[in-house]
């Protein structure tokens, strides 16, 4: 045995192997070891290897799924090894003490999943192939659980963007990728088996009806289909025809950004507090994935944006039309990942149903939607695909019950009246049954024992049981029983018309399972054939979720619709950011809009204002509208004009970003790099306190020097925000870069903090007023002021942080009046006289009179 393991555990590789025996999948020596502490389960001994036990764990067959589902979600891969024939049938061909055959049936992986229980609902499943000839890279990426299958392909700088697109559940390669976490896959990584691949499994003589791909895209490709060969082993697979994503069909946001932005997940990396969670309205499991992959890839093509955006609109203008849509919507099965499942050989009854359920409800909502006028283009172009399945969901209505089980081996999904013949076994065997329980009755009168019964078990079928008490009346041998079994309380029994009635019941019930399990391998098979329709109603009836979606929370929010257009520009008339006015609805606080105004003329804003006072929350809902808007979305705004975005840029200064681990200087002056190359005059770039991550001069000099590019280079649009306030001089040289600042008041002491974004610079930082906001101690507050007055009064001396810029050739800032704060005054205001002990007060006297006399006052 522990030879035919080895063998088995040498083909599966790192995966662990989970070995079948009898009702247990067990798993061996480092496997088990592994298994057993992230499944917490015991970690026992078995027989010897060189002298030492062999660690062993393993899990019940029946609920190995639940097993499965949290080793695959800790990164682990799980071959399958099945007993091949029965223990009888290995005793039959090879003798007593044979050995049975088993092998690997299907290697479990991330990115190779169609079971419920192992997936996301609201999340697509992609496993993504990085396919490479010569300098050309691509990735082919395919969802089996939908039957999504895509190829990209791109420069080797553009691939972490794309993947980070698509958040691959699994990313294979034929060889590591610097920079990339990929496993290495199973071969086939080559542009002519890529070729051969795709022609052979979509039955095509040339591949130009896919667009002719790239050769590294066919390498890619060729590296995927290879991959789920070895993994699946032979089950079907659910793929729709590969299409060609061209990059600049969508907005490119890095993985830096999407995290910056929270588009769908939040910093502490649930949906809850992200873009996605904050506009999900859809009622459908494939809608939502639809929706979190619009906002994940915003288009870049106008009219491609319009269509959705009219779609989203007509629900939106009738409160009828969009909650009927709605209520129709919620009805929808999550018929897409029943197919994978029925395609892969691993579908139940229930998703049969589940099929027939979603097909007939898609009909329904296409005779709704039908009936609507000025319905727009879009619309248009997806009803043909809700409906066409007449046939196969009237084959399935008349063969299924209404609800069928999710286990087929105790039968009784296929309804009454679908087969004669089934229905002629069923009622032989429940004509037995019936027999069976006169007998009974016909036994207790002539036995004279009431108690008598007679039962069902695995072992030995139907029996006659009596307490062990009466049992000698039925051990007589002239009695008519014969002996069984005795037991502590009970003995139990057989007779010659118990056997045969028992044999009548049995008999019919097992032909009457075949019957119903060859109905449903032909309804599979019916359902696998029409796969590619079905995928496509599947995917229309979701863009139909999200656009209902979008409405939905459109009018809930009270949003516009964009009026988009090619032109470098984004107005904003009362922006919102989503997230945040949820978060102070919560609390009971009001959010206040704010207004942006980025053209050709004044391209770069400079936001300076108190910490606190909204300058990131700015910046991020204005890069938040132009994703809305982009993937055909209404804006949380009164009025929007967007000027499609290219390329997405946010970034933010070191030290906000410490938890997420990139708390370095490095990594900012990084990514910083990267914008400033990669950034085009199409591009939307926020920039949040750059260069506060280092020294004040250097990061005030980096900072100046980043924006001097933005807008001389780059000459994109750029939210700039910063609490370096001589950056403000650089508005006196630099045409499109214009001032604003997030207003705040100091009212009887305290600061106020307004919200409100004005123009022109703001006039002092507030830090420190902040910081008493916060309840930083008294002292320690007033003693802040003092140290600040003294900088203040140094820089003053020399002309402040900014002096020496002034005479650099390159920058001819112009130079403003430095506001000069009285020494005195200032250190009168650190005074707390009720903190003060009498020494204090006295010294702090002494210390008054001595700045009046050094400032000769
Ligand atoms: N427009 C707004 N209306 C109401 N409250 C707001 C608004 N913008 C921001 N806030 C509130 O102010 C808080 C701080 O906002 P934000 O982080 O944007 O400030 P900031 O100016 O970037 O601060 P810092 O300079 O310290 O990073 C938010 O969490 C939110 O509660």
């Amino acid at each position: 045995m522990m030879q035919q393991y080895q063998r088995l555990k040498a083909e599966a590789g790192d995966a662990l192997l989970f070995y079948r025996m009898g009702d247990f999948f067990e798993l061996f020596f480092d496997d088990a070891k592994v298994a057993a502490s992230c499944l917490d389960i015991a970690l026992t001994k078995r027989g010897e290897s060189e002298g030492e036990p062999i660690p062993m764990c393993g899990v019940p067959v029946h609920a190995a799924e639940s097993y499965l589902a949290r080793l695959i979600r800790a990164g682990n891969r799980v071959a399958i090894a099945e007993q091949t024939e029965s223990p009888a049938e290995a005793r039959k061909a090879r003798g007593s003490k044979a050995l049975v055959e088993r092998a690997i049936i299907r290697l479990v992986t991330p990115g190779t999943l169609t079971e419920e229980t192992l997936l996301e609902s609201s999340a697509a499943n992609w496993l993504a192939a990085i396919g490479r000839a010569g300098d050309e890279w691509a990735i082919a990426a395919a969802d089996i659980s939908t039957g999504r299958f895509e190829l990209i392909a791109c420069g080797t700088g553009e691939l972490a963007a794309e993947l980070a697109r698509l958040s691959p559940a699994e990313t294979i390669a034929d060889a590591p990728v610097p920079g990339l976490r990929t496993t290495v896959g199973k071969g086939g990584f080559d542009s002519m088996a890529g070729e051969r691949s795709l022609k052979t499994r979509f039955g095509l003589a040339t591949l130009d009806g896919i667009g002719s791909p790239t050769r590294a895209e066919l390498a890619a490709a060729g590296g995927l289909l290879a991959y789920l060969d070895a993994t699946q082993k032979g089950a079907g697979v659910l793929l729709d025809a590969p299409r060609r994503v061209s990059r600049s069909a969508h907005m490119a946001i890095d993985a830096a950004t999407r995290d910056s932005l929270e588009l769908c997940r939040s910093v502490s990396g649930g949906v809850p507090g992200s873009l996605m969670g904050e506009i999900d309205r859809c009622q459908t499991a494939a809608g939502r994935r639809l929706l979190a992959s619009d906002i994940s890839a915003p288009l870049t093509d106008k009219a491609g944006i319009e269509q959705r955006l009219a779609l989203v609109a007509w629900l939106h203008e009738d409160a009828l039309r969009r909650e009927r849509t709605r209520s129709a919507l919620r009805a929808m099965p999550d018929f897409a990942r029943a197919l994978a499942r029925l395609t892969a050989g691993r579908g139940s009854p229930r998703d049969l149903a589940v099929l027939r359920d979603g097909l007939s409800a898609a009909e329904a909502l296409k005779t709704e939607l039908g009936g609507e006028p000025d319905r727009p283009a879009l619309l248009q172009s997806l009803l043909p695909l809700l409906g066409g399945h007449d046939a196969l969901v009237a084959k399935l209505r008349a063969a299924l019950v209404e609800a069928p089980p999710i286990d087929a081996s105790k039968g009784g999904y296929i309804a009454e009246g679908y087969d004669a013949a089934l229905d002629t076994l069923r009622s032989a065997a429940s004509d037995g049954r019936r027999a069976i329980a006169a007998l009974e009755s016909r036994y207790r009168n002539a036995t004279q024992i009431s108690s008598l019964k007679i039962r069902h078990n695995a072992v030995l079928g139907y029996h006659v049981e009596v307490a062990a008490r009466h049992a000698d009346k039925l051990m007589d041998p002239e009695s008519g029983f014969t002996h069984r079994q005795t037991l502590a309380g009970v003995v139990r029994f057989n007779s010659p018309e118990l056997h045969e009635e028992a044999s009548r019941v049995v008999e019919a019930g097992a032909h009457a399972l075949a019957a119903e399990a060859a109905h449903a391998e032909e309804l599979t098979g019916l359902a696998v054939a029409s796969a590619l329709r079905v995928v496509a109603t599947a995917e229309a009836i979701a863009r139909i979720d999200v656009a209902a979606s979008n409405a939905r929370r459109a009018v809930e929010g009270g949003w516009c619709s964009p009026h988009i257009t090619d032109e470098p520009c984004l107005e904003i008339e009362a922006g919102r950011h989503p997230v945040v006015e949820a978060a102070l609805s919560d609390t009971g606080e009001r959010f206040v809009a704010n207004d942006l105004r980025l053209g050709p003329d004044d391209r770069l804003w400079l936001i300076t204002g108190p910490n606190m006072g909204g300058k990131s929350t700015f910046l991020r809902q204005a890069a938040l509208v132009a994703v809305l808007a982009q993937s055909g979305s209404f804006v949380p705004a009164s009025n929007a004009t967007v000027g499609i975005v290219d390329k997405l840029f946010s970034r933010v200064g070191a030290s906000d970003n410490l938890a997420r681990g990139r708390s370095t200087f490095m990594v900012e002056m990084v990514e910083t790099a990267a914008i400033l190359s990669r950034a085009t005059p199409q591009s939307l770039v926020i920039l949040d306190e750059i260069g506060r991550g280092t020294s004040t001069y250097d990061g005030l000099a980096i900072a100046w020097a980043v924006v001097e590019a933005m807008h001389d280079q780059v000459q994109c649009r750029t939210l700039f925000a910063t609490h370096y306030h001589e950056l403000t001089r650089l508005a006196g040289r630099l045409d499109c870069l214009s001032l604003h600042n997030v207003r705040a008041r100091e009212w009887k002491g305290d600061l106020v903090l307004l919200h409100e974004v004005a123009d022109g610079a703001a006039d002092r930082s507030y830090g420190i007023a902040v910081a008493k906001l916060a309840g930083l101690p008294p002292a320690v507050v007033a003693r802040a002021k003092s140290v600040l007055a003294k900088l203040e009064a140094g820089r003053d001396a020399t002309g402040g942080v900014a002096a020496g810029l002034d005479d650099l050739p390159l920058f001819a800032a112009i130079a403003e009046p430095e506001h000069v704060a009285d020494p005195l005054a200032v250190a009168l205001d650190a005074l707390d006289p009720d903190s003060l002990s009498p020494r204090e007060a006295l010294e702090a006297l002494y210390s008054l009179k001595r700045i009046a006399t050094e400032h000769g006052k």
